[in-house]
Order: C-alpha cells, then sequence, then structure tokens
C-alpha cells in the first residue's frame, strides 16, 4: 500500500509522482493545443521536442535522487501526452482524488491506475460529473484549501477554464472542517500572458511563510489582496506579466528550504536565495512552452 500524506505545498517530500515525456507524439495540430501557450509555439514552429523534454524530466528526477524522494513514474501510453501529472489528481491529506479533467487528457489516468490501486479504497475519491477540477487549481494548506476557479457565466467558452463551483462546493461538503477559499482567475484561450491556466499558473505558497505570486492572474482584486494580507506583504514576491508568461509561480518545493526551480528565473532565484532558500536550478524552458512548469509535472503524495 502507498502511504499517503500532504497537508500544503512545502513540507519535506518523501513521495511523488513525476510525468513523462517519453512517448509525447508528434507536435499536435493547432486546432487539437488546449491552451495558448503551446498553440503560440505550434504555430511559430517552435514546440518542444520529445528528446529535449525528456533530459528536462530527467535532471528533475535527479534532485529527487540526491534527496531521497521515492519517485513513481506513469506507464507510457503511445504517443501521449503525460508530462502534466499533477492535474490528472491530487492529494488532500490521505485521500487519493481522481480529478475531472479535460476531455482531451481524460486518457492519462489509465497511465497511473497501477498506483492508484495501491491505496486503500476507502481513501481514493472520485467526483461527481458536474464537478470539473484539476490538481493545478488545488492546493492544501494546514485548514484552508486554496482552490482556484472561473465564476463567470461564460465558463464554458474557455478550454483554458478547467475547476468550476461545483468542484469548490463538493470540496467543501468533503471538507467540512477545512476553509474552502475560491479564487476567480482570468482566463483567455488565446493570449497566455493573459491566462492563468490553474491557481499554480499565478500563486504558490512556499516555505517561511512566503509566496509567489502574479496580481493580474485574479480577477477580483479583493482576492489577491486577501492572499497578501494573509502571506503578509513582505513576504509576498511578486511576479510580472513576463514572469507569469515564463511560469515562475511553477517551481516545486522539496521542502521548507529546498526548491527547484528553473535556470532562467534570474531574479526569482536571487531573492529565494537571498531568503535562505537552497535553489536547485534545473533546465526547464522547453516543457515551459507548454505552459506548465515544476509544479503542474509533479504530483506529491507524501510529506511529512
Ligand atoms: N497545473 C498546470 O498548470 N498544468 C499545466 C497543464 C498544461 C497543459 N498544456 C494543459 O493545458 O492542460
Amino acid at each position: 500500500m502507498i502511504e499517503l500524506h500532504i497537508t500544503n505545498e512545502f513540507s519535506r517530500l518523501r513521495s511523488v509522482i513525476l510525468g513523462s515525456a517519453k512517448s509525447n507524439g508528434p507536435t499536435p495540430k493547432l486546432e487539437d493545443a488546449y491552451d495558448p501557450k503551446s498553440a503560440q509555439h505550434i504555430k511559430k514552429g517552435t514546440y518542444p521536442v520529445e528528446k529535449d523534454m525528456i533530459d528536462e524530466m530527467e535532471a528533475v528526477a535527479a534532485v529527487f535522487k540526491k534527496y531521497e524522494v521515492e519517485v513513481y513514474r506513469p506507464e507510457i501510453i503511445q504517443d501521449y501526452n503525460q508530462i502534466f501529472t499533477r492535474d490528472i489528481g491530487f492529494v488532500i491529506e490521505d485521500k487519493f482524488f481522481k480529478a475531472n479533467i479535460l476531455p482531451d487528457r481524460e486518457d492519462e489516468f489509465t497511465a497511473i491506475e497501477k498506483i492508484w490501486s495501491q491505496i486503500p479504497k476507502e481513501k481514493r475519491i472520485q467526483f461527481p460529473e458536474e464537478v470539473h477540477i484539476e490538481g493545478g487549481d488545488v492546493m492544501p494548506h494546514g485548514d484552508y484549501i486554496f482552490v482556484g476557479t472561473y465564476r463567470e457565466d461564460d465558463y464554458e467558452k474557455y478550454i483554458t477554464a478547467r475547476t468550476n463551483m461545483a468542484a469548490v462546493s463538493y470540496l467543501q461538503e468533503l471538507f467540512p472542517q477545512k476553509i474552502i477559499k475560491s479564487f476567480n482567475l482570468r482566463k483567455s484561450s488565446t493570449i497566455p500572458e493573459d491566462n492563468a491556466l490553474h491557481l499554480d499558473c499565478c500563486f504558490q505558497p512556499i516555505g517561511k511563510g512566503k509566496c509567489i505570486i502574479h496580481k493580474r492572474g485574479f480577477l477580483e482584486e479583493e482576492e489577491y489582496e486577501w492572499l497578501v494580507d494573509f502571506f503578509g506583504k513582505d513576504n509576498c514576491f511578486h511576479i510580472d506579466k513576463t514572469e507569469m508568461y515564463h511560469m515562475n509561480s511553477n517551481i516545486f518545493s522539496i521542502s521548507e528550504e529546498v526548491i527547484i526551480s528553473e535556470r532562467n528565473f534570474t531574479r526569482l532565484n536571487k531573492w529565494l536565495r537571498s531568503q535562505g532558500f537552497t535553489v536547485e536550478e534545473v533546465p526547464y524552458f522547453e516543457i515551459s512552452k507548454q505552459e506548465g512548469l515544476l509544479r503542474c509535472s509533479t504530483m506529491p503524495l507524501r510529506r511529512d
């Protein structure tokens, strides 16, 4: 049986599922892209190639090895994108939730069914059909669960709106003792700089009571202000539009002190080090072209 325990984004990591870029398939057709940044790279002819993405993910695997984190990988589905394992499910406390993901990505879960089956049945949770939810929008944080959503009437119009308010209500029913705090996110199907695809694309708590945040990712200023008050102004590292585009908020914590980050995130990495964090830099630029980064490609199973 696999042991589960997740209550935040940064306690010492013990086991994790890391996605895979193997047999990722050829460059998708433009009409098959489901995020604006991938579409941009398909159009420009700069969509990432498999070999480069495999190398990038192996660099992350090497960091996990260094810190003795147990790593599970999905089984390989022929010619199918399985990089962003974060979104297909998530762990809160000792329960493993199967996400109700975008239909284009539905088959990704079959590749982790062997892992899922090693979890006690009563700890495996599935959502009703009307709930849309992806792991990139879900962040347990002690007594809170932060959830990215899109509350506007044109929800159906956006392929980039992945978590609805039915998910927020359902999580509140499942965790009556927790505060489910939802955030209305800015969406665009065509402009990556205007698209907070998931909550982790514009915000993430890290150790030492700090967080990384992009104001314009939030549609409601008061929800952004709520987070700034919650963490304290001096504990927030604000990223701009371009830094959000490059996915600076999507780094990944191994512990309160150690963070895996992209090697080109110069300003962020400098700030992290100035705050006493150890930064493990990896190359992840090619993967970032698909509008996801380190948090998106990892699904933590157990933290201390
Ligand atoms: N948590 C995340 O933000 N995941 C990134 C998913 C990127 C992928 N191209 C998608 O649109 O689903």
